[in-house]
């Protein structure tokens, strides 16, 4: 039996349409020929080595990177023709955490995309942002240096950034990674609310087991696309060594694929990380 995808309804023009696209920077081809469509409403995992192109393929979406052939429209237009509402968390390591800003301000920035020519924020403006904090429960962390939060509050500090411009398009790189196992369930589940209010979302992820097999759907990358479609159809031992290059089997649990590496594959001390030999723990939202 074919299940409805999620936001049947809300399915129509394709959000996002990435067409032949080959990109890169000024002296490295990443992407060759990629071909996508991100629906409104659709929430996608993007899986692949490192190196493989996923930052790569948010950075297009912002029209962040230099395009060789082919083109990215988001909302029917190309980035260059007027920005789109995106808010991007980039990943946490990629920070310059010298700079010398509080928790309210780097939210505030979200806003500063909106008013260019008028740098200066409104009382709703602030209202709206502590109301992004109070929700994210880093509202009492407002006037700390952001550089002395922790990893899952840096990653909820930079997401109200991200949602303060109330964006219809949401991409982040890695949102789980150097966090602790209850802030990244905490942080998928805020996710999937977002989700199922209508955010389009993109996130890129390492994890496996604990986040790309709860999302409704894939993408593997590695230069190009290789596979995408659900988690099932995606998470095969096939799929994943055409993926990674890696032998990587795959169980399935309560209907669920789960990567079982063996404990011994990389020594006696146990795997590679704990998200691949973690097969016991499961979210309940996918
Ligand atoms: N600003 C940049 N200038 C030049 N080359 C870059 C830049 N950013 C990334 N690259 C190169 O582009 C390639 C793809 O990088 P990208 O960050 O998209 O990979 P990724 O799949 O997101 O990796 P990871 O999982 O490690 O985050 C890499 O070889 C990288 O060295």
């Amino acid at each position: 039996m074919l299940h409805p995808l999620p936001h049947e309804h809300l399915r129509g023009a394709p959000l996002v349409e990435i067409i032949g696209l080959s990109c890169g920077y000024e002296k490295q081809r990443v992407l060759n020929r990629v071909d996508l469509q991100i629906m409104k409403g659709d929430f996608v995992g993007l899986l692949g080595p490192s190196g493989s192109g996923k930052t790569t393929l948010l950075r297009s979406m912002l029209g962040a990177v230099s395009v060789y052939e082919g083109e990215v429209l988001v909302e029917g237009r190309r980035p260059s023709e007027g920005r789109p509402r995106i808010g991007y968390v980039p990943q946490l390591e990629t920070i310059d955490w010298n700079f010398p800003v509080t928790v309210r301000e780097v939210v505030m920035m979200g806003r500063t995309m909106e008013n260019r020519f008028f740098p200066w924020f409104r009382k709703e403006e602030k209202e709206l942002a502590d109301r992004m904090m109070e929700q994210l429960g880093i509202l009492h962390l407002a006037g700390r240096h952001i550089r002395e939060l922790s990893g899952g509050q840096q990653q909820r500090a930079f997401l109200a950034r991200a949602l303060v411009s109330s964006p219809s398009l949401l991409l982040l790189d890695e949102p789980t990674s150097g966090v602790d196992v209850k802030t990244r369930d905490d942080v998928m589940h805020l996710l999937h609310d977002l989700n199922h209010e209508g955010v389009t979302i993109v996130i890129t992820t390492h994890e496996i087991n604990a986040v790309a097999v709860h999302l409704p759907r894939l993408v593997c990358l590695a230069g190009r696309v290789l596979a995408e479609g659900t988690p099932y159809d995606v998470i095969t031992t096939e799929v994943l060594r055409q993926t990674y290059g890696a032998d990587m089997p795959v169980i399935h649990y309560e209907g669920m694929p789960i990567v079982a590496e063996s404990p011994h594959r990389y020594g006696r001390n146990g795997g590679a990380n704990g998200d691949e030999v973690n097969v016991g723990h499961s979210h309940s939202h996918a």
